[in-house]
């Protein structure tokens, strides 16, 4: 059945409602560029992708980022149009371009797709590779090519052919293809994978200002938390299906949801600890609890880098402030120089655990050196117990 897709009824964008919006004199709000609604994907009776939600707006890029297996390409193939969902709905500027029922094939949602292999067209010239999403014939835009060329830095390389080209090269290439036909949206699959460590913040960079340029919305696939910090107006953290908590880079760093999303941004040290009238004990002092019943354990997150460091004052620490807290006695285990930073390894007096702090410098002391140790107590994060995870110190 052919439906039309700007009236009313499925089609429509539920949210607007010209006529009410402007009687209060309000502005009509402007649907998102892109927006998925209760995505649900299964296979063989198990959910990859669970109850998935998400808006992008014009020059927006948001990440989707989790580990591996976790439903991040199922989701963009579903948006892409190369699987179906089982449930929920794709919207593009207000209109619905994919639900259960209706469907607008892949070659006609105007999305511009950049997966993990980007693979040119082996036969086809640099211009060639680029001019092929635009419109065929002889009036195929060139001025398009040469400004795209231009802006990825390749212009003269035109008549090259992608063999006589390095990686990032390619990966330019790639990137000025995609964006050819001007779309709306552009989905990028682990973009950057494939390209030297050392290529790839700059290739990063210059992908991002050219994405703004371009006003195009973006949705960006990695299991790289430094790639999606890096590029992310929004990250999107997928767990297992689910989408676990959305927000400026900024936010889900310093305000993770729970335990196991602080720890997938960097190393962390648990302290735990059971409450008791409202408070936990640790050897940093006491933390509250407010409204945690009697008894109940908890964890108290720390990342290693929001650890100090003192020096120890014949069998004294420096006096506790209200920032810090309590400072804790602890032995070094070991020092290692990592190049940006030192990472000390720490045995605590007050339970034998390990913690580990680093410092932006060469900093080695010799093992068995005893010193004190505070914790930035506005940076630390208080949940309840789950499962140890690979990669964390615990400390009781
Ligand atoms: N066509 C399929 N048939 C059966 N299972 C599938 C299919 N496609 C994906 N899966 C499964 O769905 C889960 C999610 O896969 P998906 O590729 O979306 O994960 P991902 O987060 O993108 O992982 P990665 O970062 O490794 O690419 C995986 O367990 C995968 O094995």
């Amino acid at each position: 059945m052919k439906r039309d897709l700007a009236g009313p009824g499925r089609g429509c964008y539920p949210a607007l409602n010209p006529i009410k919006s402007l009687r209060q004199g309000q502005r009509v709000p402007t649907p998102p560029r892109l927006e998925v609604r209760n995505l649900i994907r299964r296979f063989d009776g198990r959910t990859v992708v669970d109850d998935v939600s998400l808006a992008i707006e014009p020059g927006q890029v948001t990440c989707l980022l989790g580990p591996s297996g976790c439903g991040k390409s199922t989701t963009l193939r579903m948006i892409a149009g190369v699987d179906m969902q089982d449930q929920g709905s794709i919207w593009v500027d207000g209109k619905l371009i994919c639900d259960t029922v209706f469907r607008i094939p892949p070659e006609r949602r105007a999305i511009g797709l950049m997966f993990q292999d980007f693979a040119l067209f082996p036969h086809l010239s640099v211009a060639e590779n680029v001019a092929f999403g635009l419109p065929k014939g002889a009036t195929r835009d060139m001025r398009r090519v040469e400004e795209l060329l231009d802006r990825v830095s390749l212009s003269g390389f035109g008549p090259k052919f992608p063999h006589e080209l390095s990686g990032g090269e390619q990966q330019r290439v790639a990137l000025a293809r995609a964006l050819a036909p001007r779309p709306r949206i552009l989905l990028m699959d682990e973009p950057f994978s494939g390209l030297d460590e050392r290529l790839r913040d700059g290739i990063r960079d210059d992908t991002l200002s050219l994405l703004k340029e371009e006003g195009t919305a973006v949705l960006l696939v990695t299991h790289e938390p430094h790639e999606a910090m890096r590029m992310a107006d929004e990250i999107a953290l997928m767990r297992s299906g689910r989408i676990v908590q959305r927000g400026a880079p900024y936010n889900i760093y310093n305000a993770p949801v729970d335990r196991a999303a602080a720890g997938f941004f960097s190393d962390i040290n648990i302290l735990r600890g059971e409450v008791q009238g409202a408070l936990t004990r640790t050897a940093f002092g006491e933390f509250l609890a407010p409204g945690v019943p009697d008894g109940t354990e908890v964890e108290i997150v720390i990342r290693p880098q929001h650890i100090k460091i003192d020096f120890d004052r014949a069998g004294r620490g420096p006096n506790p402030t209200a920032e810090d807290g309590t400072p804790a006695r602890a032995t070094v285990e070991r020092a290692r120089f990592l190049g940006r930073e030192s990472l000390v390894e720490f045995r605590m007096s007050f339970d034998n655990s390990i913690l580990r702090a680093t410092v932006p410098a060469v900093f080695l002391p010799r093992p068995g050196t005893v010193m004190w140790l505070m914790i930035r107590r506005d940076r630390c994060f208080v949940f309840p117990v789950t499962t140890p995870q690979a990669g964390d110190s615990v400390a009781r």
